[in-house]
């Protein structure tokens, strides 16, 4: 069975509070594109793990598609033990989630393939144990998040009528450095509201918190920040804790504009 997790852009970020079990209370939008990685689970085999692609850090073992399994085999003895191959494409370190989809749609998978008759609400919560945004991708639809990212409404948002634009320029945030530089603060306009204004007025009234001091470290950043915008971008913003850069673009608009040979750059037009 293959399946093909896909990525978030957050629209909108605010770090509102930190909690006593060391998180933060957030809300942001979730906004699913279609850049993908490809994942596969072959079985009767052993529990192997396998990855092309994108080099993904740390040990194979804590890859977020076995925990998936481990986090499942806990409550279901009886699944067996499978093989996975994960080719993989999303940039990581990003902000675009990709390893919090790739743990999703296993969990998804995994219930599919060996029937066990979960529920959205039970795959959620076995989502939210795996990373913060991790369960937006059970129902993978746009959504306003609250508390750790796990709260999710469902919101009536497209952006068909747009292009879309991702710039990764290779640069890899720790998201966990990222909200250790924040001050918590709840802003005066709440994002449920600033998000329901037109999207060209986005620029003056939406906020990504994580900007400010990954800007500072990263100073390139902002400069294709800018460089959207003097494209013709209406709305540019980093997505979660970056560094993969968003413009939202006229459509059909986004042509003619020249990236750093090394950065991965993806168009939905
Ligand atoms: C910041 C956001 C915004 O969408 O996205 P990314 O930039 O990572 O994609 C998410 O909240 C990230 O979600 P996720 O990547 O699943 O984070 P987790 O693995 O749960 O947590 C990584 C670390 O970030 C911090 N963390 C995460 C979420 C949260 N609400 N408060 C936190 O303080 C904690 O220090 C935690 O140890
Ligand atoms: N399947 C996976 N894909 C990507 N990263 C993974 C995966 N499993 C575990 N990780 C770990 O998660 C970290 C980043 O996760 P990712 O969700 O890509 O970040 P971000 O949310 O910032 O885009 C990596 O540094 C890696 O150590």
């Amino acid at each position: 069975m293959i399946v093909f997790p896909n990525c978030k852009i957050n629209l909108g970020l605010n770090i509102l509070q930190r909690r006593a079990d060391g998180f933060h209370d957030l809300e942001t939008v979730f906004y699913p594109l279609p850049v993908t990685d490809a994942l596969e689970v072959l079985s009767p085999g052993q529990l192997q793990f396998n990855s092309t692609g994108i080099p993904v850090p740390g040990n194979a073992a804590d890859n977020l598609c076995l925990k998936a399994w481990h986090l499942l085999k806990a409550d279901f003895p009886e699944l067996p033990p499978v093989n996975i191959h994960l080719h993989k494409h999303i940039p990581i370190g990003a902000g675009l989630g990709g390893g919090s989809a790739d743990a999703a749609f296993m969990l998804q998978l995994l219930n599919n393939k060996f029937r066990l008759e979960l529920s959205t609400a039970q795959l959620i919560a076995y989502a939210a144990q795996l990373g913060s945004d991790c369960a937006f991708f059970i129902q993978n639809r746009t959504a306003y998040a609250t508390g750790r990212g796990e709260i999710l409404e469902p919101l009536e948002l497209n952006l068909a009528a747009y292009s879309i634009l991702l710039v990764h320029p290779g640069i890899h945030v720790n998201t966990g450095w990222a909200f250790g530089q924040i001050t918590p603060r709840v802003p005066a306009l709440s994002l449920r509201d600033s998000i329901q204004h037109p999207l060209e007025a986005w620029k003056d009234l939406i906020h990504n918190d994580f900007e400010a001091p990954v800007f500072q470290a990263h100073p390139i950043l902002k400069q294709i920040k800018e460089k959207m915008y003097n494209a013709g971008a209406l709305y540019a913003t980093m997505s979660g804790s970056g560094s993969a850069m968003v413009g939202i673009f006229p459509k059909n608009n986004i042509a003619g504009i020249l990236w750093d040979t090394g950065y991965r750059v993806f168009e939905i037009i």
